[in-house]
């Protein structure tokens, strides 16, 4: 029997950011290894003209619960979405509704934040600073709250090469920023965000960074542990491998690579890639809840959750086992055939993004113009490439994260709960682990059905023999040109054409004479 899975049964459960991309998985997770757990509690805005039963409802009725309704049957009623939003005082949570959080959650999980590298100053503090004060406030009001369980993530300091399972902290308060978010006009804020984030390359990891110290802080009487999550990519094993639904961190740049859109970025083959599968951070996660309510350490523990000390891959070896996959199961319709070129080089990377990537985009557009058709693909490519170069500042870098305490929670667990809650991704095989993201991202992302394969195949030949023809033309106009211009390429040209033609004529002869 397994000791995590039973210490959460029985208990109500506060979840915020549950209809995010973890969120969703932790709560399978608990409903699936813990069906006879009593509530939990989750924190939801309406979104998109979505009620909040509507949300809950269609995370409910997704593949990833399918496993969940076997075992928990009734998890409709196990679930109580609670209306919120994070970024309202209180968050605007009905008294009814605050009264019962209080009174009853036993276990809170943090999962909520802004993780957009470019959110706006103020609006990255109220989500990821405010909001985490004001519910460590709440959970210093609940009686029966036995552990607090925050999601940082590891690049909150990012600007050390060699970090430690320790809180850093950063030169101006958290309070200070908070209040100065309070009176402070945005032109000022877009002044001294730059000077306030310092080294760190955005707003996420800086916000993330004063979050951890809020934690620190605020903590008072409550068991609190922080996990620091490295890059979370789709599913490993559970509830079934390459589940993703959405396209932060790699997802986004396997579908713009695997389209053909994107075929050579600014990265370091060589730097670590450290991707964390998303079922295994839920599983560290849920094994420090146990721990930090059962063993309540005297302070607070952070847990790194990373994959580069245990099992390193680089970004290189990667981007070649995704390749290699989508030789496998190759997207529909793709706009040029995948390709993984990486450069260090900024003067490289200004070219082969002219070449490789603008000049394609405009000569679609311009197809698309004569053919009476609305142009898209300059746009689409000027935002890829904005994005890609908010994530070169990960790619070429790597990290040293120090993981005693994600080591001795290991070694704390049985047997069974290592098998059950298992964050051991020295087992992990990349390229079975990427193969599945790719089909991942095909299924649950792009929603393509995997009978296209073969025509996606054949899509790709096509694509493949124009490619052929295509520089074979360019070749021979700027070959044309040449001659046309110098007399020394005349030269060549007639020498090559001669000595083909005298080679042409031995070979004739010698056959004659055989006959
Ligand atoms: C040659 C190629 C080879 C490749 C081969 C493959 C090799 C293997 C894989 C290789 C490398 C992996 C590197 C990962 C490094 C991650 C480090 C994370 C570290 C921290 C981890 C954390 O602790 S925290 C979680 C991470 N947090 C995010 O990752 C949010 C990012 N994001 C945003 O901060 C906003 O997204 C931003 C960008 C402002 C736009 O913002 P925006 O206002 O313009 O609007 P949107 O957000 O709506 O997105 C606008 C359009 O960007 C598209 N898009 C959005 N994300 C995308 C994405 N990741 N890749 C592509 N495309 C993406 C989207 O599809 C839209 O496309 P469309 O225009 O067609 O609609
Ligand atoms: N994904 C990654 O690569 C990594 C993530 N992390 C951390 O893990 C945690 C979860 O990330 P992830 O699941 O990927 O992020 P998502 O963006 O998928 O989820 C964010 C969640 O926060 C909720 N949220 C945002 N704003 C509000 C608000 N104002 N009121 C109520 N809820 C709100 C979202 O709700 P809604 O659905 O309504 O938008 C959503 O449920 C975060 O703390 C992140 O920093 C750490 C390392 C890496």
């Amino acid at each position: 029997m397994s000791m995590i899975a039973a210490f959460y049964g029985g208990k109500s459960i506060l979840i915020t950011g549950a209809t995010g991309f973890l969120g969703k998985v932790l709560m399978e997770k608990l409903f699936r290894t813990s069906p006879d757990l009593k509530v939990i509690y989750i924190l939801v805005r309406p979104k998109a003209g979505q009620t909040l039963q509507q949300r809950v409802f269609q995370i409910l009725n997704s593949k990833l619960f399918e496993k969940v309704k076997e075992v928990c049957p009734n998890v409709h009623e196990k679930i109580r979405a609670i209306s919120a939003d994070l970024n309202q005082s209180d968050f605007a949570i009905s008294k009814e509704d605050m009264q019962e959080l209080l009174s009853y959650t036993n276990i809170i999980f943090h999962c909520a934040a802004t993780v957009r590298f470019d959110d706006h100053l103020r609006h990255a503090v109220q989500l990821n600073v405010t909001a985490t004060q004001q519910l460590l406030l709440m959970a210093s009001q609940m009686p029966k709250l036995e552990a607090f369980i925050h999601i940082s993530t590891a690049f909150s300091n990012c600007n050390l090469k060699h970090i430690d399972e320790v809180i850093y902290p950063c030169p101006v308060e958290p309070k200070k920023i908070i209040d100065s978010m309070e009176w402070l006009d945005d032109a000022i804020i877009d002044e001294i965000t730059p000077k306030l984030i310092g080294d760190r390359p955005n707003t996420y990891t800086y916000t993330k960074a004063l979050g951890e110290m809020v934690v620190q802080q605020e903590s008072g009487n409550i068991n609190i542990a922080i996990i620091r999550p490295s890059i979370v990519g789709a599913t490993w094993q559970e509830p079934f491998p390459g589940w993703v639904d959405n396209l932060n961190g790699p997802s986004g740049l396997i579908i713009a690579a695997g389209k053909g859109f994107l075929r050579c970025v600014r990265a370091t083959p060589m730097a670590v890639a450290d991707l964390i599968p998303a079922d295994t951070v839920v599983n560290l996660t849920l094994a420090v809840g146990w721990y930090t309510a059962v063993h309540r350490p005297k302070s607070v523990l952070i847990y790194h959750c990373t994959s580069g000390n245990f099992n390193p891959c680089n970004w290189g070896k990667m981007a070649l086992q995704v390749l290699a996959a989508f030789e496998k199961i190759p997207f529909e319709r793709a706009f040029r055939r995948p390709n993984a070129d990486f450069t260090t080089n900024s003067i490289t990377i200004q070219y082969w993004n002219a070449v490789s990537h603008r000049a394609p985009a405009i000569i679609y557009d311009f197809y698309l113009r004569l053919t009476g058709r609305k142009p898209r693909m300059t746009k689409l490519m000027n935002r890829l490439l904005r994005t890609v170069s908010m994530l070169e500042y990960f790619i070429n870098r790597s990290w040293e994260w120090s993981t005693d305490n994600t080591e001795m929670l290991m070694s704390e667990l049985s047997p069974e709960d290592q098998r059950v809650f298992n964050f051991d991704v020295r087992q992990l095989n990349w390229l079975e682990y990427i193969e599945n993201y790719v089909l991942g991202v095909k299924k649950y992302l792009l929603k393509e059905d995997m009978a296209g394969i073969p025509k996606a195949k054949q899509h790709l030949k096509r694509l493949r023999n124009i490619h052929y023809l295509f520089n074979t033309a360019l070749f021979l106009i700027a070959w044309r040109l040449l001659i046309a211009r110098s007399q020394v390429a005349r030269n060549v040209w007639f020498f090559i054409v001669s000595f083909c033609y005298k080679l042409l004529s031995y070979f004739r002869a010698s056959s004659t004479l055989k006959v």
